[in-house]
């Protein structure tokens, strides 16, 4: 069966800097994946490109067979290929209805747009007691749930999901936790994740990203365990 999502021999650069150096990985059909390793070394701008935010120098990106490299942002999400923004990059003026509202801008999007508020508003009862908030004057974590939200919005088929935790406070992530893994359970994700139980239960497979590279892919197989997957962020001392 052919993979939802090919990555082959991704190389990107900003300026004259070389930041992915020839990626290779897949999604499979109904399969999640995670993305971990040390910061700064390329899963945040693999996730640009995989979106048509950035376009690679080198490589390909297949999405349900089509050839995507070249496409546009719009183009992308409008396959259902969708990845939800860090909070912080949300219009401060929009309320968190109207928000919702205007992520369903594709036409698969608009014909289920009913049932996709009802899921994020279920998802996220915060979301439905704040109606005509400004999303600048949300929490952090209100604004990381606006920024899912909207993502689920688009009808996505694939998801992307950029350190969906980062930064909150542990009831929060918690929360957030337990609406992903609902999530996840419909929808597959491509995450990247610091939380190594919650990359651990949202992905199927995990990729090691290091350099720009993938330095190593582990399959449901090897299955490790916490203290593992701290070792390949830290080394062998971590604890
Ligand atoms: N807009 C940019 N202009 C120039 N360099 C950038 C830009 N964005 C990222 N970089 C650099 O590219 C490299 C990879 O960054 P990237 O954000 O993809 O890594 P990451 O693995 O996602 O890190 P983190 O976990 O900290 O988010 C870093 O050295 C970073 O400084």
């Amino acid at each position: 069966m052919t993979n939802v999502l090919n990555i082959e021999g991704i190389e990107a650069a900003y300026g004259n800097v070389t930041v992915l150096r020839g990626i290779n990985l897949h999604v499979g059909q109904g399969e999640s994946i995670g993305l971990f390793g040390p910061n700064g070394h390329g899963k945040t701008t693999l996730l640009r490109v995989i979106s048509g935010l950035m376009k690679p120098t080198a490589g390909k990106v297949t999405f349900d067979g089509v050839d995507i490299t070249a496409a546009r942002p719009p183009v992308i999400v409008s396959k259902g290929l969708v990845q939800s923004q860090q909070g912080n990059t949300l219009f401060g003026d929009m309320g968190v209805a109207e928000t919702l509202q205007m992520a369903a801008f594709t036409k698969p999007a608009r014909a289920q747009a009913k049932q996709s508020l009802a899921q994020v508003y279920g998802l996220f009862p915060r979301l439905a007691e704040r109606g005509p908030q400004k999303a600048k004057t949300l929490s952090g974590g209100e604004r990381q749930m606006l920024s899912i939200g909207a993502a689920l919005m688009c009808a996505p088929r694939l998801l992307l999901l950029d350190e969906p935790t980062l930064g909150l406070s542990p009831k929060l992530k918690e929360e957030l936790a337990v609406a992903l893994k609902e999530i996840s359970a419909s929808v597959p994700v491509v995450v990247v994740e610091q939380d190594v139980e919650l990359l651990l239960s949202l992905a199927d497979r995990l990729y090691l990203i290091e350099h720009g590279e993938v330095e190593r892919e582990i399959g449901q197989d090897d299955a490790p365990d916490h203290q593992e997957i701290m070792e390949m962020y830290f080394g062998e001392h971590a604890g």
